[in-house]
């Protein structure tokens, strides 16, 4: 079979999962690397970080995926409603300079009667994990598949999705898939609201309201000083402001997503209903006295 077209300095679509195989190995081939950037389509501004990122690799071509992934959503979860603006987001990829686009139909990827997936252990089952049920074992599948079929040397994920990104990251390392995982901050709107192919969903009401979730983590991380109770409390007494928004969890734990040390790093991570619209969002604490924090003049001068 001969190995589909790839013309450099331009998009190259393909939909067919074999093809894109192909091509990734004749790329590799001729020594060139490639980073690939998974995403669900309807591209914003915190999807274009990521590309940039990549963009900035030497020698590296950049493959960005758009799949909405049947293995990720539950029932009654919003898989049929999720934006799929394929047209406008090829032109983002065109004007990004993404080199390969890969768009495959559900059913191209997914063998029929295909049963093996890939587990994610304990903390699959916390937080996003519990309030979804397999979702992390459908994002897990479906991001193993991507890298088996382009082998890439790079991946970028948003800290947006932090457990997704700490889930991949021991995916890659307890499979000894060659991947380097790369996480990215999370870009957000002016007022702080995290971007996500969901606000779409809100209502101008509902869009006010959802900038209390990053009102709150900001507040919370502000106090990290004076340890987890405070930065809880703090972020509690933020959330009061908008009785609206229904909290489904308001974290704080290790960088790892275990247990918060004491001292030292840590990420507070949020899950919200504003309306029928689910919204996450995470930021990292540096906690406890004996750390170096960011320093804060009006309570240092009374030190
Ligand atoms: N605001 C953001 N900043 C940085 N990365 C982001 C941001 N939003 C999404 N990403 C990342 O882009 C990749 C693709 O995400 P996805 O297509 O699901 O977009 P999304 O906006 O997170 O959508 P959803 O609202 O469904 O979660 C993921 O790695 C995700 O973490
Ligand atoms: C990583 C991903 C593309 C897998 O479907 C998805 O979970 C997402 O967009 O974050
Ligand atoms: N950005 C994570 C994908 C999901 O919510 O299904």
């Amino acid at each position: 079979m001969t190995t589909p077209k790839f013309s450099r300095g331009t998009l190259n679509t393909f939909a067919s999962p074999e093809q894109m195989s192909q091509v990734s190995r004749a790329l590799h081939g001729v020594g060139r690397k490639l980073a690939l950037v998974p995403t669900m389509g309807a591209l914003h501004a915190g999807h274009r970080e990521l590309i940039r990122r990549a963009k900035r690799l030497p020698n590296t071509v950049v493959a960005t995926s758009i799949f909405v992934n049947p293995l990720q959503f539950g029932a009654g979860e919003d898989f049929e409603a999720y934006p799929r603006p394929l047209e406008a987001d090829l032109d983002v990829l065109r004007e990004d300079g993404v080199e390969i686009g890969f768009t495959p139909a559900a059913d191209a990827l997914y063998a029929e009667g295909a049963v093996v997936t890939v587990h994610p252990g304990p903390l699959g089952d916390e937080l996003e994990g519990a309030a979804r049920p397999g979702h992390f074992a459908g994002v897990l599948t479906v991001v193993a598949k991507l890298f088996n079929l382009l082998q890439p040397d790079y991946a970028f994920f948003g800290e947006k999705d932090y457990q997704q990104l700490v889930l991949i990251k021991r995916m890659v390392r307890d499979l000894n898939i060659g991947t380097r995982v790369i996480g990215v901050p999370t870009v957000r709107e002016r007022d702080g609201l995290a971007l996500s192919s969901r606000n779409v969903y809100l209502t101008p009401e509902q869009r006010e309201d959802a900038i209390v979730l990053s009102a709150a983590l900001t507040a919370g991380a502000f106090v990290g000083r004076d340890g987890a109770d405070a930065v809880l409390e703090t972020a509690w007494k933020t959330l009061a402001a908008r009785p609206a928004v229904e909290v489904d969890y308001l974290e704080l734990r290790g960088t790892d997503l275990g247990p918060a040390p004491v001292d030292g790093e840590a990420r507070l991570l949020i899950a919200a209903r504003v309306g029928s619209t689910r919204l996450i969002d995470n930021v990292p604490v540096l906690l406890g006295a004996s750390v170096d924090h960011p320093a804060h003049p009006e309570r240092d001068a009374g030190e």
